[in-house]
């Protein structure tokens, strides 16, 4: 039995989205499980005024690199950024670079996309829809291409109550879209993206959608995996437990509660809450790469990466297991004591809505007003309902996903490789997992310091007492106005 690892030794490889969350896990454990690996070519834009090779420099730095940077103190030398853009012609890549590419590349995985649900649609199918056609046509003329590995995700169907391992019809023709979004004004396309969406919640999940048949399409000889994550969270394992860069799918929330700003969350208790770590995504990928190269499976196969059939965990379980976890170790500075509760009722969410949130914000925002500063909360609040509105259709629905491809590779793998590549998502303990999760996310988001621990509790117990201030004054003033009211009518 060939091993994973050893199959990348040698291997020259390129990476879309390296920058990204799941990019930058994904080439750590690549140079660190392979050191022998080649080259690691990854395409990078030049962003936010930074050249590409300031955001490479900026990327190596980050904590994600630390181990690696251990092990392997040279690892830098096999990373090779090239200079790219998805949404432009021929992903605008010069034509050195490009032939460079063609000549050398032995496997691809795709990760860059856009991830917003709030994307306009134009440039939504330009990166994930079109780019991705332009880069399987870069991979076409690869020489020595083994394998193209596409991160997909697994609400790409999520129209669909059972989700299997195979491609669905798309919601629209992707060519037809092409051309019409091309000529036809942005603010039209606006105007008809509800239309042209039909079922699907977002134009994050439609392009997804979009891609994944573009590539059943024009797939041609190319040996090809397509990986659909679910809900991705902070990593179990490795590199640190608990590791994770990312404010979006629930760590904003978590922050957002653990902060003691959020109160009060639209999510159905006994829905499945189909969360993945991240390192169990990237070992997924890794492997299904190299059984793409080596066993050339006649048909493509999808890979559905989730945990919800195999080891179900809830939304009311996350509940618990979030707010129990930052009581314990809470955030710096909280807002509020945390204490965030799920409802699938429309009228209470509503209702603590503006309880909870809004008359907080606006008393915090007046106080700050008076003692000379910017407001500010009632600006957090609206971004979080925001947020909110647009994530509840996947906290308030449970999705089937069939696993059958992904229990089929575990079997593939050698024992050290299982190790190695661990994806077996029934050693997962979720209790443990969304208490690292948290820690993480204070640790590595937040930047705050465990020993800050003492002080936040400090500051907690803070809040409670200014809480009992007010409540007290409040039950004063009221009692006050009953009485001067009881009083007045008795004279009467
Ligand atoms: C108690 C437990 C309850 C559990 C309760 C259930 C929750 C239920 C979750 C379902 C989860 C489904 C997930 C589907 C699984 C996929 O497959 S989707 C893949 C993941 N994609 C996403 O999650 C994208 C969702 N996010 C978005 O579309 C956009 O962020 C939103 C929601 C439209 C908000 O947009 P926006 O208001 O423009 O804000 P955005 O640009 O995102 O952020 C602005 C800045 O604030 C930062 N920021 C964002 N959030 C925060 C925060 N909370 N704190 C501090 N800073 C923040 C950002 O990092 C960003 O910083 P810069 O990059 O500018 O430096
Ligand atoms: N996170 C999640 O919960 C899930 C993610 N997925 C999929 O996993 C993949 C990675 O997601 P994730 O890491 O979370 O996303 P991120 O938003 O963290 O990363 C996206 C990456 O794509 C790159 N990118 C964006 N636009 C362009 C462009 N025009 N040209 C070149 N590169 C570009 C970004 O580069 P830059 O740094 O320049 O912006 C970044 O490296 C995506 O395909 C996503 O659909 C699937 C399921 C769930």
């Amino acid at each position: 039995m060939s091993s994973v690892s050893a199959y990348y030794n040698g291997k020259t490889v390129l990476i879309t989205g390296a920058t990204g969350f799941m990019g930058k896990v994904l080439v750590e454990k690549l140079l660190r499980s392979s050191p022998e690996v080649k080259a690691v070519y990854i395409l990078v834009r030049p962003k936010a005024g930074q050249s590409m090779q300031e955001r490479v420099a900026n990327m190596l730095k980050c904590k994600v690199f630390d181990r690696v940077r251990e092990d392997c103190p040279n690892f830098h030398e096999k990373i090779k950024p090239i200079n790219a853009e998805l949404t432009q012609p021929k992903l605008a890549i010069s034509a050195e670079d490009e032939e460079e590419l063609l000549t050398r590349v032995n496997i691809v995985f795709h990760c860059a996309a856009t991830v917003r649900f709030d994307e306009p649609l134009k440039h939504a199918l330009q990166l994930n829809a079109m780019g991705t056609q332009r880069l399987l046509e870069l991979a076409q003329q690869m020489q020595k291409l083994e394998a193209f590995i596409h991160i997909s995700t697994a609400y790409a169907n999520c129209v669909r109550k059972c989700i299997d391992e195979i491609i669905y019809p798309p919601p629209a023709e992707p060519k037809k879209l092409f051309d019409l979004v091309e000529w036809l004004d942005e603010s039209i396309i606006q105007d008809i993206t509800p239309k042209l969406l039909g079922d699907w919640p977002n134009t994050y999940t439609y392009t997804k959608a979009l891609s994944e048949y573009l590539i059943q399409q024009e797939k041609g000889n190319l040996n090809i995996a397509i990986i659909r994550p679910s809900i991705v969270g902070a990593s179990w394992h490795e590199p640190f437990p608990g590791w994770i860069d990312s404010f979006n799918g629930t760590s904003g929330i978590f922050v957002a509660a653990g902060k003691g700003i959020l109160r009060t969350v639209i999510a159905n208790n006994e829905a499945v809450a189909d969360m993945i770590p991240v390192d169990v995504v990237i070992n997924l990928t890794l492997a299904a790469g190299w059984y793409t190269a080596v066993h050339r499976p006649k048909n493509m196969l999808v890979y559905n990466c989730t945990t919800g059939g195999i080891n179900p965990f809830f939304w009311g379980e996350m509940e618990q297991y979030v707010m129990s976890t930052f009581k314990r170790n809470p955030l710096e500075q909280a807002f509020r004591t945390p204490n965030a509760h799920l409802t699938s009722n429309y009228l209470i969410n509503q209702y603590w809505i503006t309880v909870s949130h809004k008359a907080p914000a606006i008393l915090y925002d007046l106080y700050m007003r008076l003692t000379g500063r910017k407001p500010r909360m009632m600006k957090i609040i609206n971004r979080l309902h925001k947020s909110m509105m647009l994530l509840q259709y996947f906290s308030t629905q449970s999705w089937d996903w069939s696993s059958d491809n992904m229990n089929m590779l575990m079997g593939q793998l050698n024992t050290e490789d299982k190790k190695l590549y661990n994806f077996d998502v029934r050693q997962l303990h979720w209790s443990e997992y969304i208490e690292s999760y948290c820690l993480g996310a204070k640790k590595y988001l937040l930047n705050e310091d465990m020993s800050g621990i003492p002080a936040a509790k400090q500051h907690l117990r803070k809040l409670r007492n200014i809480r009992y201030a007010f409540n007290t004054t409040l039950l004063v003033i009221i009692w006050r106005i009953f009485i001067a009211r009881a009083s007045s009518t008795l004279r009467h």
